[in-house]
């Protein structure tokens, strides 16, 4: 399963952001995003995630578009492309009134994507192998923010991602924590999902990721 994007330009008051720009993310891989500060690192990410609309181009995830050439496809074929697509957003972004079991299950519960035994089956499963299970039941304030990171991946991972956006995921995190996000991020590239890391740490960028990209390279 890929993310293709193709011929992608975006402004903002006629102020070109991004330009007929292309990329391809494949299963395996760790792409990492890096660059100066308003080279449009937010803007492609909020443009693959539906988030902000293209000017121009495509945006698919193999066959399913988000966007094609230019005109958007309706509403069920967007569900289908956003239903590949995860992103841990930089503040993680958990529902502050709901357990960590309960963030993990509300989407899926949602969109019946199992009963709640199965759902919270796998809850455990992803929440065991990220060593925070026994936060289960915490609420979110009170979690670290390695934790917190840990409960947003997992979250993510609940609805099985084709591919995963991360924004500035080490950005407050200690040396320690960064690794085992570090790690974490790998293990889930070799499980099959493609990884796009939009990051200012380049030792991170360089530890971890596959393939480097330059938001340089946008215009
Ligand atoms: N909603 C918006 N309206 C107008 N201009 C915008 C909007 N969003 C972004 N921009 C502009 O687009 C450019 C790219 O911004 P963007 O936030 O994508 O950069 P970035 O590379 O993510 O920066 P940073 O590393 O500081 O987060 C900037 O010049 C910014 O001012």
């Amino acid at each position: 399963m890929s993310l293709i994007v193709e011929n992608l330009s975006k402004s903002f008051n006629n102020q070109p952001v991004i330009k007929n720009y292309h990329l391809t993310i494949d299963e395996n891989e760790i792409v990492a995003l890096v660059g100066r500060s308003g080279t449009g690192k937010t803007t492609f990410l909020r443009l693959i995630n539906n988030l902000e609309l293209a000017d121009q181009g495509t945006i698919q995830m193999n066959d399913d578009s988000l966007v094609k050439d230019g005109a958007y496809v309706g509403k069920v074929g967007q569900r289908n492309y956003q239903n590949r697509m995860g992103m841990v957003f930089q503040n993680y972004e958990l529902f502050p009134n709901l357990s960590v079991l309960e963030n993990l299950l509300e989407a899926p519960l949602a969109q019946k994507l199992g009963s709640k035994e199965e759902l919270k089956d796998r809850a455990m499963e992803l929440l065991n192998s990220m060593e925070i299970v026994d936060k289960i039941d915490a609420m979110p304030s009170t979690l670290s923010g390695g934790q917190a990171q840990r409960v947003a991946i997992a979250r993510a991972m609940m609805l099985s991602p084709d591919i995963l956006c991360f924004d500035e995921p080490t950005s407050a995190l200690d040396e320690e924590s960064a690794k085992n996000i570090g790690k974490l991020i790998q293990t889930i590239a070799q499980q099959g999902t493609g990884i796009l890391i939009v990051t200012h740490d380049n030792t991170f960028a360089k530890k971890y990721s596959t393939r480097i990209i330059a938001s340089e390279d946008f215009l």
